[in-house]
C-alpha cells in the first residue's frame, strides 16, 4: 500500500518532470509564455512547427516582414507543413502578426517609428523573440519590434556567420543598460522549400542539431569563462527550445559555444564563396587540385586567425582543432555528405538576395585586422561573392519583360 503510494508519488513526479516547459517554468517564473518567431524561412518553419508539436504548447505569434505574406497567410489553411521521411505533418494555432522592418541606408534607419501602429499589438511587449532572418537582415528586422523589446526580453538569434550581436549593439541597441538579452544559435539542420508557392510548407531533409549558448552581458573577451546568470526569459527559451525532440537542440557555455560557430564558420567561409565562384553544388570543389590549392589558402588564413584570437589563449586543444589539416579534413567530408546541395550562399547570390558573406568571411577579416593581420584572399572572396550579387541584381533590374516571338505563328 505504501509502496503504491510511493510508486503514485513518483509517477505524479516524473510526469511533472516531462510537462512543457511554459507549463512547467513560465508559470513559476511568471516569464509570459508567448514565442514571437521572427521570419518563416526554412529555419523558422522549423521552429514554429517544433514549438506547436508539445502536448501543452506555449503560444506562438509569427512576425511576417512584408503584408504579402500575411495576405498569403490569411488566405491558406493557415497550417505550417514539414515534410520528413516523406511523411507531411501540418500544424496550427499560430497568432500571426505584421513587423515591417523600416529602410536603413548606411546603418541609419530612414524612417522612424512615429507612423500610426497597425493595431494594438503593435505596442504589446515581447518577452521571448526567436529571429532567423538571415544575418544581413537581422539589423532591420530587429528595428521592427525594438520598441516591444524590453531589458527583460530575450532575442534568440539563429543563423549562419558571425559579428552580429556587436551589429546589433553598435546600431539597433547602442545602450547596454537597455539591451535585450541574447541567445545564439548553430543550426546543423537541412531543409528546404521546394514549392515557391506555398511559403508554408517545408522539406526537412537531414536531421541536425542547435547548438545554444545564453550570452553574457558584457564582452566575451574581457569575461571568457563567464558563467552567466540567465535572466528568466532565456532560461525560458533554452528550456523550450531544448525540451523539443525534433530541434535536438543543446545548451553550451559561451565559451565551447563560440568553438563550435567557428568550426561552422570556417567551413562556410570556403565551401559557401567557392560554389558561389563555380555556381555549383558542394560537391563540385572535391577532386580538383587547382581548387584544392584555393582552399588551402583560404584555410590557412582562417586557422591563423581563429588560433589567435585572445578569447581561446590557453584553451586546450584549440590549436589542433583549428589546425589547417584539420579544417581540411572536416571540410572535405561536410563538401562529401552535401555534394548533391547547392549552398545557401549560392542559393542567395542565385535570386540576387544579400549574402552572409560579410559575417562569414568578412568576420575573419575584421578579426584578423584587429591582431594586426592582412587575409587577401578572405577579403578577395568577400568581394568576388558580393560583386556577383551587384551583377544579378542589376540584370533583375535591367530585365524589360519582352514579347516572345511565336515560334508557332503561320504568316498567310
Ligand atoms: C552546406 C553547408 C555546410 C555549406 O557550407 C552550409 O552550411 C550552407 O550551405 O550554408
Amino acid at each position: 500500500m505504501r509502496n503504491g503510494m510511493v510508486e503514485k508519488q513518483q509517477n505524479a513526479a516524473g510526469r511533472r518532470k516531462y510537462t512543457a516547459a511554459s507549463e512547467q517554468y513560465a508559470r513559476e517564473s511568471r516569464v509570459p509564455p508567448r514565442i514571437h518567431v521572427y521570419g518563416v524561412g526554412n529555419v523558422g518553419k522549423l521552429i514554429a512547427h517544433s514549438l506547436r508539436a508539445d502536448n501543452h504548447p506555449p503560444p506562438v505569434t509569427l512576425l511576417f516582414h512584408r503584408p504579402r505574406l500575411l495576405n498569403q497567410w490569411n488566405h491558406s489553411d493557415k497550417t505550417i507543413t514539414l515534410e520528413s521521411d516523406g511523411h507531411r505533418v501540418s500544424r496550427t494555432g499560430f497568432d500571426v502578426d505584421l513587423a515591417i522592418p523600416p529602410r536603413r541606408s548606411h546603418a541609419t534607419r530612414l524612417d522612424s517609428h512615429d507612423q500610426e501602429p497597425l493595431d494594438a499589438s503593435d505596442q504589446e511587449p515581447i518577452d521571448n523573440l526567436i529571429v532567423t532572418a538571415k544575418a544581413p537582415f537581422t539589423a532591420s528586422a530587429l528595428d521592427a519590434v525594438k520598441h516591444r523589446l524590453r531589458p527583460e526580453s530575450t532575442i534568440c538569434l539563429l543563423q549562419n556567420g558571425m559579428g552580429i550581436i556587436d551589429h546589433l549593439n553598435r546600431d539597433v541597441f547602442p545602450d547596454p543598460v537597455t539591451r535585450p538579452n541574447y541567445i545564439q544559435g548553430v543550426v546543423t539542420h537541412g531543409l528546404n522549400s521546394p514549392h515557391p508557392n506555398d511559403p508554408f510548407f517545408a522539406v526537412h531533409a537531414a536531421h541536425g542539431t542547435i547548438a545554444l549558448a545564453a550570452m553574457p552581458r558584457g564582452d566575451l573577451k574581457d569575461n571568457p569563462s563567464a558563467s552567466v546568470p540567465f535572466a528568466p526569459t532565456s532560461r525560458y527559451l533554452l528550456r523550450t527550445l531544448t525540451a523539443s525532440p525534433v530541434l535536438a537542440a543543446v545548451g553550451f557555455p559561451p565559451l565551447e559555444f563560440m568553438l563550435l560557430q567557428l568550426e561552422k564558420l570556417a567551413i562556410n567561409a570556403v565551401i559557401n564563396p567557392l560554389t558561389v565562384m563555380l555556381d555549383a553544388p558542394n560537391g563540385s570543389i572535391l577532386y580538383n587540385f587547382a581548387i584544392t590549392r584555393t582552399m588551402r589558402l583560404l584555410l590557412a588564413e582562417i586557422s591563423l586567425v581563429i588560433r589567435s584570437l585572445p578569447e581561446l589563449r590557453g584553451l586546450p586543444n584549440v590549436q589542433d582543432r583549428f589546425s589547417p589539416e584539420r579544417l581540411e579534413t572536416l571540410l572535405v567530408s561536410i563538401a562529401n555528405k552535401t555534394g548533391q546541395n547547392i549552398s545557401s550562399m549560392l542559393a542567395d547570390v542565385r535570386a540576387g538576395r544579400k549574402t552572409e558573406a560579410r559575417y562569414i568571411n568578412g568576420y575573419i577579416v575584421r578579426k584578423g585586422e584587429e591582431l594586426g593581420m592582412q587575409l587577401p584572399c578572405n577579403y578577395m572572396m568577400m568581394q568576388l561573392v558580393e560583386g556577383k550579387t551587384n551583377m544579378i541584381q542589376r540584370e533583375n533590374l535591367d530585365q524589360v519583360p519582352v514579347a516572345q516571338p511565336d515560334l508557332n505563328a503561320h504568316h498567310t
